[in-house]
């Protein structure tokens, strides 16, 4: 059975000007464990699918469920992170990842002591008494990471995670969350503009087509994922995949332009 089923999803956003379909017959289903991106033009409704599986909001007709039930709200088994990093300023670095805790009712006495774990998990030994003004991008992503990972969601819903980043930090990033899911065996739906980081994360990479957004293409990524970074991105098998998602993209970004 799929994890994540999303069937017949439809959804329009009401401005000033009007009614806006943002996604149109949307039907995708995710396996525990797996690592699906979403890829596709800026605006066709990528962020829309993730936060109506994260329960922000709800589709208009069709149904998304969760484990067999039908999402109807945000929950503590899907776990959302964004591409900014939404800590409490006011909040050290251990204080803000305890607060994850505090939300999914860890005991207080508790909570500092897992939250000095997954401090450890992400890299950050040292910097636990530190306020986020004091890190560095890529730290504050972290902790936002090890927040959202403290309360142990099943699923981890990721909007362009890392696309603050430089891109040697957005690289280390990306080991890291292949490292962590792959030891808590967490199933990922991810956003993001960057076809390597897709293909090099993922076990599926979704195409969306332009607004309104709907599935157009999707590839499986069946590479060795024992070899290095190095290895993985020159290779052949790698690139040819890359290839592909990255003409499909195009293609949709601008159709004329590959005629
Ligand atoms: N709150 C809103 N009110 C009105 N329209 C909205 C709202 N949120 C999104 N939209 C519109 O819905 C469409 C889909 O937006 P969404 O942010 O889901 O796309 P996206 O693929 O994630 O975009 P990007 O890649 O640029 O982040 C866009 O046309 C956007 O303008």
């Amino acid at each position: 059975m799929s994890q994540i089923s999303i069937a017949q999803v439809e959804k329009s956003y009401q401005t000033r000007h009007g009614s806006v379909l943002a996604l149109a017959d949307v039907n995708l289903s995710i396996a525990e464990g797996e690592f699906v991106s979403l890829v596709g033009p800026s605006g066709c409704g990528k962020s829309t699918l993730l936060y109506m599986v994260g329960g922000f909001l709800k589709p208009d007709s069709g149904r998304i469920e969760v484990d067999g039930k039908l999402v109807q709200k945000p929950g503590l088994d899907r776990g959302l992170v964004f591409q900014q990093y939404a800590l409490f300023p006011w909040l050290t670095v251990l204080q803000n990842i305890a607060y994850g805790l505090e939300a999914a009712g860890t005991p207080r006495k508790q909570r500092l002591a897992v939250a000095a774990e997954f401090v450890s998990m992400v890299g950050l030994k040292g910097f636990e008494h530190r306020y986020p003004r004091e890190l560095s991008g890529g730290m504050q992503q972290r902790v936002a990471l090890a927040r959202t990972l403290s309360y142990d969601p099943k699923i981890l819903l990721l909007d362009e995670p890392f696309g603050a980043l430089d891109s040697q930090t957005r690289e280390s990033m990306q080991d890291e969350l292949l490292r962590i899911c792959a030891s808590m065996r967490k199933t990922v739906l991810m956003v993001t503009h960057d076809v390597n980081e897709a293909v090099y994360l993922s076990k599926r990479v979704v195409v969306m087509s332009r607004r309104p957004g709907t599935i157009v293409d999707e590839f499986p990524v069946d590479i060795d994922r024992s070899q290095g970074r190095e290895e993985i991105m020159l290779s052949d098998s790698f690139n040819d995949i890359r290839n592909k998602v990255w003409l499909a993209v195009r293609h949709q970004a601008s159709p004329e332009s590959v005629l």
